[in-house]
């Protein structure tokens, strides 16, 4: 082994000052994981000890990774009146009415990007071109099917859209790639930068939707939303005599949320509107003299805290298919000792024995809750979607074993917006769900960002399409470096891992070292976090990278 534990050289010298800074416990842990991380090796440790080391590594983020944005404003109120989720995220969080209300500010879990590389460097259009679009469709296997890409999309929704602001931008695609763009210039709205009135981060963004786990994607994010969406009937949502969701006289649809929406999307959201509705029924069953507004809270209660269960312990661990990531959702849920423990004793004696859901006080390392502008980098996975949707004939089966046979491919392109609408009404819930089930989606790997996207028609925030079409591709680029995301190494070495110091640190791929080369030439400080989150040798059972899991490791928890 060339370097010595106790001897300088044993830390990377990127990451000596942040180590400069901690106690003498965090430098002890810092060093453990350190040490594990120079062998590549927490993954293939016995479930134990990996749960150990993400243990130590997530209180090393709790400490490290959490910034504030935005100055405290936020009162007290009294929580035992708004035991319920508000419409608007106000008031759910005991101490400050503000928290998670939506407008509120991205926070950040490092700080803004230091290097000086400008926004068009190198130029988006050329990466989104030489790096990023599809070649061939490259697809997730039998790991992550077209219901899971749909529900990561439901979840963005029901989390996280950055305000715009009412300034334009263009991007124009230089002569040496113009060719092979399908837009040679797009025009977008800039985010929205607005001065948070505290001197540590100046500038934020703010969230248009609640971060909140609170169903926002169904019920809405303010009151409008809410108004919108609700029956006043017996706490019920509205849903249409088909299964699924309604639509307004334009064809937009009606849902908590409806920015982006495509037939798989807008089903998950019918599903769940359903799943609301069967909950209000049982509690009237159980207590009859609830009221529509009593039912209504009630219900929204269970159906977010259900949605939260299938994302931790349903979709995450297919994401993450490992040993060690079972136990470590399933602790997370219900603590050390399992469901059945956690049945018996409720929620008793912290997080480590009864899991992170039910606690007493909210446990948010002195750092109040938001979700982050790097939590938003990394769930950038576009490259889920595939270029159609297969559609399978579901009286074809024989037995449960037995795939359905094709019936249609439809374009993806013809399954978004108010066109998608139309075609799911008449293909219906059942076949749309049963084929999704069994059409595997794409990898988030380099060159397999979908090609239909690099001319989309964006939505307005009411589901109405917008005039100027968008290359998501380069976008995607612009946006992470237009907030002032770190690029990768700098993302790496403030979570605390080892920074990459040439092409094939990242990859061992010859072909992609070649690429990279070719636009960032030797200098891997360059390179866009997305390039190298999407670049990145994955951990055996791991659908996306290393670096975006360890964001998961501390977002997912808080
Ligand atoms: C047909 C399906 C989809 C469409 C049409 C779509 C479209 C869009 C558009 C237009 C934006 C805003 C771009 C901008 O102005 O910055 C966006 C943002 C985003 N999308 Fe998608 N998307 C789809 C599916 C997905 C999926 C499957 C994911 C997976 C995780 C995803 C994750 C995100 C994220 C993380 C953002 C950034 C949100 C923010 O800036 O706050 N989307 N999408």
């Amino acid at each position: 082994m060339a370097f010595s534990l106790f001897s300088s050289s044993f830390v990377h010298p990127h990451l000596r000052h942040i180590v400069a800074n901690m106690s003498l416990l965090d430098t002890i842990i810092f060093y453990i994981i350190h040490l594990v991380d120079k062998f590549g090796a927490w993954h293939r440790l016995p479930v134990l000890l990996g749960l150990a080391y993400l243990g130590m590594r997530r209180h090393l983020h709790q400490r490290y990774n959490l910034l504030h944005v935005g100055g405290s404003k936020g009162e007290r109120y009294d929580p035992v009146e708004f035991s319920y989720r508000t419409a608007d995220g106000k008031c759910n969080h005991p101490l400050n009415d503000l928290v998670g209300s939506q407008g509120s500010f991205f926070g950040r879990n490092m700080p803004p990007a230091t290097s000086c590389y400008g926004l068009l460097e190198p130029h988006p259009s050329i990466i989104a071109t030489k790096l990023l679009e599809r070649r061939k469709f490259i697809d997730c296997g039998k790991q992550f099917n077209m219901i899971a890409c749909s529900w990561i999309q439901f979840m963005i929704h029901d989390w996280i859209d950055h305000m715009e602001d009412t300034q334009q931008v263009e991007i124009r695609a230089p002569d040496e790639v113009a060719e092979g763009c399908p837009l040679k210039s797009f025009k977008f709205y800039k985010n929205k930068k607005v001065h948070t009135g505290s001197a540590k981060q100046e500038i934020g963004f703010l969230n248009s939707r609640t971060p909140w786990w609170d169903g926002s994607v169904i019920y809405g994010n303010n009151n409008d939303g809410m108004i919108k969406v609700r029956t006043f009937k017996e706490g019920k949502l509205k849903i249409s005599g088909d299964g699924l969701l309604e639509h307004d006289e334009k064809g937009i649809p009606i849902s908590g949320d409806i920015r982006n929406c495509w037939a798989g999307f807008t089903l998950l959201q019918a599903l769940f509107v359903k799943e609301h509705n069967i909950v209000c029924d049982m509690l009237k069953e159980h207590y009859p003299d609830f009221d529509d507004e009593k039912l209504y809270r009630h219900a929204r209660l269970v159906t977010s805290a259900v949605i939260a269960k299938i994302h931790t312990i349903d979709w995450t661990v297919e994401l993450l298919k490992t040993d060690t990531l079972l136990a470590g959702m399933r602790i997370n849920w219900y603590g050390f000792f399992g469901k059945k423990i956690k049945d018996l004793i409720g929620h008793k004696f912290g997080p480590v024995c009864s899991g992170l859901v039910g606690l007493q006080r909210p446990r948010d390392h002195g750092i109040l809750y938001s979700l982050t502008e790097e939590f938003v980098s990394v769930y950038r996975m576009h490259s889920l979607l595939p270029d159609k949707v297969i559609l399978v004939d579901i009286r074809s089966a024989t037995s449960e074993n037995k795939c359905p046979l094709l019936q249609e491919e439809v374009p993806m392109w013809e399954m978004i917006g108010k066109q998608g609408e139309r075609r799911l009404a008449k293909i219906g819930m059942e076949q749309m769900l049963v084929s999704m089930g069994h059409q595997s989606c794409g990898a988030v790997t380099l060159w397999n960002y979908p090609s239909w996207m690099r001319n989309l028609v964006a939505h307005d925030v009411d589901g109405e399409d917008r005039p100027d079409l968008v290359d998501m591709a380069a976008l995607e680029l612009y946006r992470d470096r237009e907030r002032n995301v770190a690029r990768y190494n700098e993302f790496r070495r403030n979570l605390l891992m080892i920074p990459i110091s040439t092409w094939e640190d990242l990859t061992d791929d010859v072909e992609v070292i070649e690429a990279l080369r070719e636009i960032y030439g030797d200098d891997v400080e360059e390179l866009d976090l997305q390039v190298g989150l999407h670049a990145e040798k994955k951990i055996k059972g791991f659908a996306i990278g290393e670096t975006a899991f360890f964001i998961f490791l501390l977002i997912a928890s808080r």
